[in-house]
Protein backbone atom coordinates (compact mmCIF):
# COMPACT_ATOMS: atom_id res chain seq x y z
CA UNK A 1 0.00 0.00 0.00
CA UNK A 2 1.45 3.76 -0.82
CA UNK A 3 -0.29 6.87 -0.04
CA UNK A 4 1.81 8.96 -2.63
CA UNK A 5 2.52 5.88 -5.31
CA UNK A 6 -0.97 3.97 -5.55
CA UNK A 7 -1.33 0.53 -6.88
CA UNK A 8 -3.82 -0.90 -9.05
CA UNK A 9 -4.45 -4.36 -9.76
CA UNK A 10 -6.36 -6.65 -11.89
CA UNK A 11 -6.19 -10.08 -11.62
CA UNK A 12 -7.85 -12.50 -13.94
CA UNK A 13 -7.19 -15.92 -15.70
CA UNK A 14 -6.61 -16.05 -19.56
CA UNK A 15 -9.56 -14.78 -21.42
CA UNK A 16 -11.50 -13.85 -18.64
CA UNK A 17 -11.49 -10.16 -20.19
CA UNK A 18 -8.74 -8.02 -17.91
CA UNK A 19 -7.37 -6.43 -21.34
CA UNK A 20 -11.00 -5.26 -22.11
CA UNK A 21 -11.45 -4.35 -18.87
CA UNK A 22 -8.34 -2.02 -19.19
CA UNK A 23 -10.20 0.00 -21.77
CA UNK A 24 -12.70 1.05 -19.23
CA UNK A 25 -9.43 1.95 -17.10
CA UNK A 26 -8.10 4.33 -19.81
CA UNK A 27 -11.25 5.77 -20.15
CA UNK A 28 -11.40 6.54 -16.70
CA UNK A 29 -7.91 7.62 -16.94
CA UNK A 30 -8.39 9.65 -19.56
CA UNK A 31 -11.24 12.00 -18.70
CA UNK A 32 -9.55 12.23 -14.51
CA UNK A 33 -6.44 13.39 -16.29
CA UNK A 34 -4.69 10.35 -14.20
CA UNK A 35 -1.38 9.78 -15.60
CA UNK A 36 -0.88 5.75 -15.24
CA UNK A 37 1.58 3.74 -16.28
CA UNK A 38 0.53 -0.01 -17.17
CA UNK A 39 2.29 -3.56 -16.63
CA UNK A 40 1.27 -7.00 -17.97
CA UNK A 41 1.54 -9.83 -16.11
CA UNK A 42 2.78 -11.77 -18.83
CA UNK A 43 6.03 -9.73 -18.89
CA UNK A 44 6.67 -11.64 -15.72
CA UNK A 45 6.49 -15.25 -17.04
CA UNK A 46 9.74 -16.88 -16.32
CA UNK A 47 10.13 -18.64 -20.24
CA UNK A 48 9.96 -17.66 -23.33
CA UNK A 49 7.78 -19.44 -25.92
CA UNK A 50 10.44 -22.20 -27.04
CA UNK A 51 11.59 -22.17 -23.26
CA UNK A 52 8.25 -22.80 -22.13
CA UNK A 53 7.50 -25.58 -24.15
CA UNK A 54 11.32 -27.19 -23.32
CA UNK A 55 10.12 -26.74 -19.62
CA UNK A 56 6.85 -28.75 -20.34
CA UNK A 57 8.55 -31.58 -21.84
CA UNK A 58 11.05 -32.01 -19.21
CA UNK A 59 8.36 -31.55 -16.09
CA UNK A 60 5.92 -34.38 -17.95
CA UNK A 61 8.88 -36.59 -18.47
CA UNK A 62 9.24 -36.36 -14.62
CA UNK A 63 5.80 -36.82 -14.18
CA UNK A 64 4.54 -33.44 -13.21
CA UNK A 65 1.36 -32.86 -15.50
CA UNK A 66 0.30 -29.48 -13.61
CA UNK A 67 2.99 -26.95 -14.77
CA UNK A 68 1.33 -24.33 -16.75
CA UNK A 69 1.49 -20.84 -17.13
CA UNK A 70 -0.74 -19.86 -14.23
CA UNK A 71 1.85 -21.95 -11.80
CA UNK A 72 3.66 -19.54 -9.58
CA UNK A 73 6.91 -20.81 -10.15
CA UNK A 74 6.53 -20.22 -14.15
CA UNK A 75 6.51 -16.46 -13.47
CA UNK A 76 8.70 -14.55 -11.71
CA UNK A 77 7.06 -13.38 -8.80
CA UNK A 78 9.29 -12.31 -6.77
CA UNK A 79 10.77 -9.75 -9.76
CA UNK A 80 6.71 -8.86 -10.18
CA UNK A 81 6.57 -8.16 -6.33
CA UNK A 82 9.62 -6.13 -6.14
CA UNK A 83 8.15 -3.76 -9.30
CA UNK A 84 5.06 -3.28 -6.93
CA UNK A 85 7.49 -2.51 -4.39
CA UNK A 86 10.09 -0.30 -6.00
CA UNK A 87 6.62 1.39 -7.45
CA UNK A 88 5.02 2.21 -3.62
CA UNK A 89 8.32 3.30 -2.64
CA UNK A 90 9.79 5.28 -5.51
CA UNK A 91 7.42 5.87 -8.38
CA UNK A 92 9.20 4.13 -10.86
CA UNK A 93 10.26 0.36 -11.66
CA UNK A 94 11.06 -2.35 -14.38
CA UNK A 95 8.76 -3.98 -16.76
CA UNK A 96 9.22 -5.49 -19.98
CA UNK A 97 6.82 -7.05 -22.98
CA UNK A 98 5.86 -10.60 -24.04
CA UNK A 99 4.77 -10.51 -27.51
CA UNK A 100 2.10 -12.90 -28.59
CA UNK A 101 1.36 -12.53 -32.05
CA UNK A 102 2.90 -10.75 -35.28
CA UNK A 103 1.35 -7.66 -34.84
CA UNK A 104 2.53 -7.04 -31.20
CA UNK A 105 5.86 -8.21 -33.17
CA UNK A 106 5.70 -5.28 -35.52
CA UNK A 107 5.30 -3.16 -32.49
CA UNK A 108 7.97 -4.31 -30.30
CA UNK A 109 10.38 -5.37 -33.14
CA UNK A 110 10.86 -8.91 -31.21
CA UNK A 111 9.54 -12.40 -32.42
CA UNK A 112 6.46 -13.53 -31.38
CA UNK A 113 7.09 -16.19 -28.32
CA UNK A 114 9.57 -14.19 -27.25
CA UNK A 115 10.15 -10.83 -24.37
CA UNK A 116 11.21 -7.18 -24.99
CA UNK A 117 14.34 -6.13 -22.99
CA UNK A 118 13.15 -4.88 -19.55
CA UNK A 119 13.18 -0.81 -19.49
CA UNK A 120 11.55 1.72 -16.68
CA UNK A 121 8.49 3.36 -15.93
CA UNK A 122 8.14 6.76 -17.81
CA UNK A 123 8.84 8.90 -14.34
CA UNK A 124 6.09 11.63 -13.02
CA UNK A 125 2.78 8.73 -13.49
CA UNK A 126 0.30 9.24 -11.03
CA UNK A 127 -0.56 5.35 -10.26
CA UNK A 128 0.82 1.97 -11.33
CA UNK A 129 -1.82 -0.37 -13.06
CA UNK A 130 -1.10 -4.52 -13.44
CA UNK A 131 -3.56 -6.48 -15.59
CA UNK A 132 -2.68 -10.29 -15.70
CA UNK A 133 -3.00 -13.47 -13.74
CA UNK A 134 -1.19 -12.66 -10.45
CA UNK A 135 -1.97 -9.61 -9.74
CA UNK A 136 -3.34 -10.48 -6.18
CA UNK A 137 -1.36 -13.68 -4.64
CA UNK A 138 -0.52 -13.63 -1.43
CA UNK A 139 1.77 -16.88 -0.07
CA UNK A 140 4.30 -17.42 2.66
CA UNK A 141 6.88 -16.22 0.01
CA UNK A 142 5.18 -13.51 -2.45
CA UNK A 143 2.75 -10.56 -1.10
CA UNK A 144 1.75 -9.44 -4.43
CA UNK A 145 -1.75 -8.24 -3.08
CA UNK A 146 -0.39 -6.37 0.41
CA UNK A 147 1.11 -3.72 -2.07
CA UNK A 148 -1.83 -2.90 -4.62
CA UNK A 149 -4.34 -0.18 -3.26
CA UNK A 150 -6.92 -1.27 -5.45
CA UNK A 151 -7.89 -4.90 -6.41
CA UNK A 152 -10.58 -5.90 -8.97
CA UNK A 153 -10.99 -9.49 -9.75
CA UNK A 154 -12.75 -9.83 -13.58
CA UNK A 155 -13.97 -13.81 -13.22
CA UNK A 156 -16.64 -15.20 -15.68
CA UNK A 157 -18.39 -18.52 -14.43
CA UNK A 158 -16.03 -21.05 -16.15
CA UNK A 159 -17.81 -22.54 -19.40
CA UNK A 160 -18.18 -18.70 -20.65
CA UNK A 161 -14.26 -17.95 -19.81
CA UNK A 162 -12.80 -21.44 -21.60
CA UNK A 163 -15.43 -19.56 -24.55
CA UNK A 164 -13.33 -16.04 -24.35
CA UNK A 165 -10.16 -18.09 -24.66
CA UNK A 166 -11.04 -20.55 -26.75
CA UNK A 167 -12.54 -17.62 -29.31
CA UNK A 168 -9.74 -15.28 -28.32
CA UNK A 169 -6.66 -17.75 -28.90
CA UNK A 170 -8.34 -18.86 -32.35
CA UNK A 171 -8.80 -15.01 -33.88
CA UNK A 172 -6.17 -13.40 -32.52
CA UNK A 173 -3.23 -15.94 -31.88
CA UNK A 174 -4.02 -18.65 -34.75
CA UNK A 175 -4.36 -22.20 -32.48
CA UNK A 176 -6.92 -24.65 -32.99
CA UNK A 177 -10.11 -25.24 -30.75
CA UNK A 178 -7.93 -28.88 -29.58
CA UNK A 179 -4.94 -26.90 -28.93
CA UNK A 180 -6.87 -24.44 -26.64
CA UNK A 181 -8.33 -27.95 -24.70
CA UNK A 182 -5.11 -28.83 -24.19
CA UNK A 183 -4.31 -25.51 -22.05
CA UNK A 184 -6.97 -25.67 -20.51
CA UNK A 185 -6.66 -29.19 -19.26
CA UNK A 186 -3.15 -28.40 -18.37
CA UNK A 187 -4.12 -25.53 -16.45
CA UNK A 188 -6.84 -26.50 -14.45
CA UNK A 189 -5.17 -28.26 -11.25
CA UNK A 190 -3.19 -24.30 -11.27
CA UNK A 191 -6.08 -22.84 -12.02
CA UNK A 192 -7.78 -23.70 -8.76
CA UNK A 193 -4.23 -23.75 -6.93
CA UNK A 194 -3.02 -19.93 -7.91
CA UNK A 195 -5.80 -18.50 -9.20
CA UNK A 196 -9.23 -18.85 -7.86
CA UNK A 197 -7.82 -17.95 -4.12
CA UNK A 198 -6.39 -14.79 -5.27
CA UNK A 199 -10.51 -13.46 -5.72
CA UNK A 200 -10.80 -13.76 -2.13
CA UNK A 201 -8.20 -10.85 -1.75
CA UNK A 202 -9.19 -8.56 -4.30
CA UNK A 203 -11.65 -5.83 -3.24
CA UNK A 204 -14.23 -6.52 -5.77
CA UNK A 205 -14.94 -8.88 -8.19
CA UNK A 206 -17.04 -8.68 -11.39
CA UNK A 207 -18.28 -12.26 -12.72
CA UNK A 208 -19.66 -12.11 -16.02
CA UNK A 209 -22.82 -14.95 -15.97
CA UNK A 210 -24.22 -15.83 -19.47
CA UNK A 211 -27.96 -16.14 -19.56
CA UNK A 212 -27.82 -18.16 -22.78
CA UNK A 213 -26.95 -22.20 -23.00
CA UNK A 214 -22.87 -22.32 -22.41
CA UNK A 215 -23.21 -25.99 -21.54
CA UNK A 216 -20.90 -26.82 -23.85
CA UNK A 217 -18.30 -24.25 -24.35
CA UNK A 218 -15.95 -26.06 -26.53
CA UNK A 219 -18.76 -26.07 -30.01
CA UNK A 220 -20.09 -22.41 -29.04
CA UNK A 221 -20.09 -20.42 -32.35
CA UNK A 222 -20.08 -17.27 -30.50
CA UNK A 223 -19.26 -15.65 -27.25
CA UNK A 224 -22.40 -14.17 -25.27
CA UNK A 225 -22.95 -10.75 -26.07
CA UNK A 226 -23.59 -8.39 -23.29
CA UNK A 227 -26.56 -8.13 -24.11
CA UNK A 228 -27.02 -11.97 -23.06
CA UNK A 229 -25.56 -11.48 -19.81
CA UNK A 230 -25.64 -10.37 -16.06
CA UNK A 231 -22.89 -9.55 -14.27
CA UNK A 232 -21.89 -10.32 -10.68
CA UNK A 233 -20.74 -7.25 -8.44
CA UNK A 234 -19.39 -8.16 -5.31
CA UNK A 235 -17.44 -5.71 -2.92
CA UNK A 236 -15.32 -7.32 -0.32
CA UNK A 237 -15.84 -4.38 2.26
CA UNK A 238 -19.51 -3.11 1.37
CA UNK A 239 -18.77 -0.20 3.99
CA UNK A 240 -18.90 3.21 1.92
CA UNK A 241 -20.85 1.35 -0.77
CA UNK A 242 -23.57 3.77 -1.62
CA UNK A 243 -25.41 0.55 -3.27
CA UNK A 244 -29.17 2.32 -3.59
CA UNK A 245 -27.10 5.05 -5.49
CA UNK A 246 -25.82 2.24 -7.98
CA UNK A 247 -29.15 0.29 -8.38
CA UNK A 248 -31.02 3.91 -9.00
CA UNK A 249 -28.02 4.40 -11.88
CA UNK A 250 -28.07 0.90 -13.57
CA UNK A 251 -31.41 0.52 -14.91
CA UNK A 252 -32.83 -3.12 -14.04
CA UNK A 253 -29.46 -4.03 -11.34
CA UNK A 254 -30.88 -4.92 -8.25
CA UNK A 255 -28.88 -6.22 -4.98
CA UNK A 256 -28.68 -10.18 -4.38
CA UNK A 257 -26.81 -10.09 -0.93
CA UNK A 258 -25.67 -7.50 1.52
CA UNK A 259 -22.15 -6.91 -0.53
CA UNK A 260 -22.92 -7.90 -4.38
CA UNK A 261 -25.41 -6.28 -7.05
CA UNK A 262 -26.04 -8.01 -10.46
CA UNK A 263 -26.63 -5.51 -13.56
CA UNK A 264 -27.24 -6.54 -17.02
CA UNK A 265 -24.45 -7.14 -18.98
CA UNK A 266 -24.37 -4.11 -21.48
CA UNK A 267 -24.56 -1.92 -18.04
CA UNK A 268 -20.93 -3.31 -17.48
CA UNK A 269 -18.80 -0.01 -18.70
CA UNK A 270 -21.27 2.16 -17.32
CA UNK A 271 -21.19 0.55 -13.42
CA UNK A 272 -17.15 0.18 -13.61
CA UNK A 273 -17.32 4.10 -14.38
CA UNK A 274 -19.73 4.30 -11.61
CA UNK A 275 -18.28 2.36 -9.16
CA UNK A 276 -14.04 3.14 -10.09
CA UNK A 277 -14.46 6.69 -10.90
CA UNK A 278 -14.60 7.90 -7.01
CA UNK A 279 -12.02 5.13 -6.12
CA UNK A 280 -9.44 6.61 -8.34
CA UNK A 281 -10.09 9.73 -7.14
CA UNK A 282 -9.45 8.78 -3.57
CA UNK A 283 -6.34 7.52 -4.76
CA UNK A 284 -5.05 10.36 -7.05
CA UNK A 285 -6.29 12.71 -4.26
CA UNK A 286 -4.77 11.63 -1.65
CA UNK A 287 -1.63 10.91 -3.44
CA UNK A 288 -1.38 14.83 -4.56
CA UNK A 289 -2.41 16.44 -1.21
CA UNK A 290 0.73 14.66 0.32
CA UNK A 291 2.95 15.82 -2.23
N1 LIG B 1 -17.74 -8.22 -21.11
C1 LIG B 1 -17.49 -8.89 -22.24
N2 LIG B 1 -18.47 -9.07 -23.14
C2 LIG B 1 -18.23 -9.75 -24.29
N3 LIG B 1 -17.04 -10.27 -24.62
C3 LIG B 1 -16.03 -10.11 -23.78
C4 LIG B 1 -16.19 -9.40 -22.53
N4 LIG B 1 -14.99 -9.42 -21.88
C5 LIG B 1 -14.14 -10.08 -22.68
N5 LIG B 1 -14.75 -10.49 -23.82
C6 LIG B 1 -14.12 -11.21 -24.91
O1 LIG B 1 -13.38 -12.30 -24.38
C7 LIG B 1 -12.14 -12.48 -25.07
C8 LIG B 1 -11.00 -12.45 -24.07
O2 LIG B 1 -10.93 -11.16 -23.48
P1 LIG B 1 -9.53 -10.47 -23.12
O3 LIG B 1 -8.60 -10.53 -24.30
O4 LIG B 1 -9.84 -9.15 -22.54
O5 LIG B 1 -9.01 -11.49 -22.02
P2 LIG B 1 -7.72 -11.41 -21.09
O6 LIG B 1 -8.19 -11.70 -19.73
O7 LIG B 1 -7.00 -10.14 -21.32
O8 LIG B 1 -6.85 -12.60 -21.63
P3 LIG B 1 -5.22 -12.78 -21.57
O9 LIG B 1 -4.79 -12.47 -20.19
O10 LIG B 1 -5.04 -14.22 -21.95
O11 LIG B 1 -4.68 -11.83 -22.61
C9 LIG B 1 -12.07 -11.37 -26.11
O12 LIG B 1 -12.49 -11.90 -27.34
C10 LIG B 1 -13.08 -10.34 -25.62
O13 LIG B 1 -13.63 -9.60 -26.67
O1 LIG C 1 -2.54 -15.45 -22.21
C1 LIG C 1 -1.65 -16.03 -21.69
C2 LIG C 1 -1.43 -15.92 -20.23
O2 LIG C 1 -2.24 -14.88 -19.73
C3 LIG C 1 -0.75 -16.84 -22.55
O3 LIG C 1 -1.17 -18.13 -22.51
C4 LIG C 1 0.69 -16.72 -22.23
O4 LIG C 1 1.04 -15.36 -22.22
C5 LIG C 1 1.61 -17.46 -23.20
O5 LIG C 1 1.09 -17.52 -24.44
P1 LIG C 1 1.67 -18.49 -25.59
O6 LIG C 1 1.77 -19.86 -25.03
O7 LIG C 1 0.64 -18.39 -26.67
O8 LIG C 1 2.98 -17.92 -25.96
Amino acid sequence: MSQKHPIISVTGSSGAGTSTVKHTFDQIFRREGVNAVSIEGDAFHRFNRDQMRAELKARVAKGDHTFSHFSYDANELKQLEAAFREYAETGNGCTRTYVHDEAEAEVWGAKPGTFTDWRRFEDGSDVLFYEGLHGAVLTDDVRIADYADLKIGVVPVINLEWIQKIHRDKASRGYTTEAVTDVILRRMHDYVHCICPQFTNTDINFQRVPTVDTSNPFVARWIPTPDESMVVIRFKDPRGIDFSYLVSMIHDSFMSRANSIVIPGNKLDLAMQLILTPMIQRLVERRRRIL
